[in-house]
Order: C-alpha cells, then structure tokens, then sequence
C-alpha cells in the first residue's frame, strides 16, 4: 500500500523510499531506531502528512478518500480532557457513521475488551496514562476500521493495558482488519503472531515472517566448565556446537545453555545504531 515514499523536514530526510504492504489480516510489526520514519509513515497513511514523492493505496484509494476506513492511535496522547471515555467513543463513532444500536454495541463491545467498563463516565483529563491509551485506542478503533495505525500503542503502558490492547489488536486482525503495530517492545510482536518490517533511515531494510528473518541469524551456546570457566560460542548450528563443545571438554560440564536467535538479535543487527 506504500510505494517509495519520500518525506523531507528541511534538511531531515525522513523518509527515503519507504515501502511497505499490509494484507488484510495481517499485523505488521513495525520496528526501527529513534527516528527510523515509523511515525512519518503513520501520519502519511493517515492523511495528516503529505508526501514528497511515492504513493499510498488503502483498498485501492488515496489516504483522502480512505479517511473513513482507517484507525489511528498516534504516539502522543491526543485526547480532549474535559470530555469523557464514553463521549470520546461516541464522537469518533458518530463521525464514521454508527448511529444508535450499532453505536451503542460497538461501544459496548470494545470497552469491555479495553477494560474501559467501569470508566466510561470519567473524563481523560483526569484518566492515568494507561487508561488514557486505552481510551485512545478505542477511540481509533470504535468503527471497526479496515485499517489499524497504532503507534507504540504500549509505551509507558503497564502490563493490564498492554495486555488488553494485545488482545483487541488479534480480535480485530482475525476479523481481517490489516496492522500496522509499531514498538520497541519485541515479545509483544511473538504474542500477536506479527510478521516484521525493520525500517532505517527512512525505508523498510528487512520484511517478512519473524521466522524467515531469524533464519539466518547466529544463536549461542554456553558451556560452563567445572562451575567457573565459561565457553560461549555464537553459532548457527546450536545442535552441532553443543556436541562438539561436550567431545572437547576436559573438565567436568556443570551448565549448559543453548540461546536461538531472537527478534532482539535481528534488531540488533539490522538497526543496530540511534539515528543522528
Ligand atoms: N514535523 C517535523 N518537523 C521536522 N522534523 C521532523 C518532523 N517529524 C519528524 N521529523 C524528523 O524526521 C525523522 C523521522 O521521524 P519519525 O518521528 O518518523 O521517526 P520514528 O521512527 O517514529 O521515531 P521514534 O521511534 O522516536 O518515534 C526524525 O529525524 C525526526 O526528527
């Protein structure tokens, strides 16, 4: 749905070629340095940026047209503070169409899955941060979109919130909404099944199943000798190195470790450095 998108601030070069594509059904895991272009790409996506060059389809229209159609959940915190959870609700509702029954059970279903309920009638303004999010979330996702934007949807969040939006975020997926998850919590992204995207510098460096990426990466062994001499040898054959390790040792083996790969090490690998 993004194809070479290109955005400058002044001199920043905040994207440089950006593309990616969601499936229906699909949640992306969008990762990247401080600075990557993650939020850029969200708020092209979502209308509110527009691009220097490239294009944006979502279902075949422009972001303009789409409008109704996608959910955003912006990293910052943007809600109104007098008002509250259930008048958040029921404005976005209102504005992408539901009207009374189907407003009211939209509402009703998506705060019991975000753990709203017994918020309703509190106003953001004086909601914690995590209940804020909550509330912003709802507030993206209340009229079912086909389209999810959530941009680091847990940061700060503790662990009642994160979970509740892991959950709404695999009940809409499995209903075939397409998402886009950013984060830089990365066993979030192994809870929801997520395939990833690694953007750097303003583009996508590594796309695809979290299992194809890891596939090439090196794990570790660790073998303690005697319970004080430590061997540690990173290895793309775990099975291999450990019985080798085993064969060679002259003392006796008091621990052993073996450490696959992981969506830290691909990170690392890939976005290994803070953007300047
Ligand atoms: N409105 C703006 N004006 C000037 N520069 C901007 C603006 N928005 C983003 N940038 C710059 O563009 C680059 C990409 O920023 P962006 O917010 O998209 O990164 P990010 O990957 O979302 O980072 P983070 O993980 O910190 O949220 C950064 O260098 C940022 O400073």
């Amino acid at each position: 749905m993004a194809t070479d998108l290109v955005k400058r601030y002044g001199t920043i070069q905040a994207l440089d070629g950006f593309s990616l594509n969601v499936a229906p059904g699909e949640i992306v895991g969008l990762l990247g340095h401080n600075g990557a272009g993650k939020t850029t790409f969200v708020e092209i996506v979502s209308h509110l940026v527009r691009p220097d060059g490239g294009q944006v389809t979502i279902d075949g229209r422009s972001p303009a047209a789409a409008r109704g159609e996608v959910g955003v959940a912006p990293q910052h915190i943007a809600l109104y503070p007098s008002a509250t959870v259930r008048e958040h609700l029921e404005l976005y509702g209102r504005l992408a169409g539901l009207r009374r029954a189907a407003l009211r059970a939209a509402i009703e279903d998506l705060s019991a899955v975000l753990r709203l309920t017994g918020l309703m009638d509190r106003r953001a303004g004086k909601l914690s941060g995590g209940q804020q999010r909550r509330t912003q979330a709802a507030s993206a996702l209340v009229h079912r979109p086909g389209l999810l934007l959530l941009d680091e949807p847990t940061a700060g969040a503790d662990l009642e919130t994160r979970q509740a939006m892991l959950d709404v975020v695999k009940q809409r997926a499995g209903e075939g909404a397409a998402v886009v998850y950013t984060t830089h919590y990365l066993p979030e992204l192994t809870e929801l099944q997520a395939t990833i995207a690694v953007a750097r510098e303003g583009r996508i460096i590594a796309r695809g199943a979290c299992d194809e990426l890891l596939r090439d990466l090196p794990g570790e062994v660790r073998v303690t000798l005697d319970g004080q001499e430590e061997i540690a040898v990173s290895t793309r054959e775990p099975a291999a190195t450990l019985i080798d390790l085993l064969g060679r040792a002259d003392r006796p083996v008091t621990g052993v470790d073996v450490r696959n790969p992981s969506l830290d090490d691909l990170y690392r690998s890939l976005a290994v450095h803070d953007a300047p």
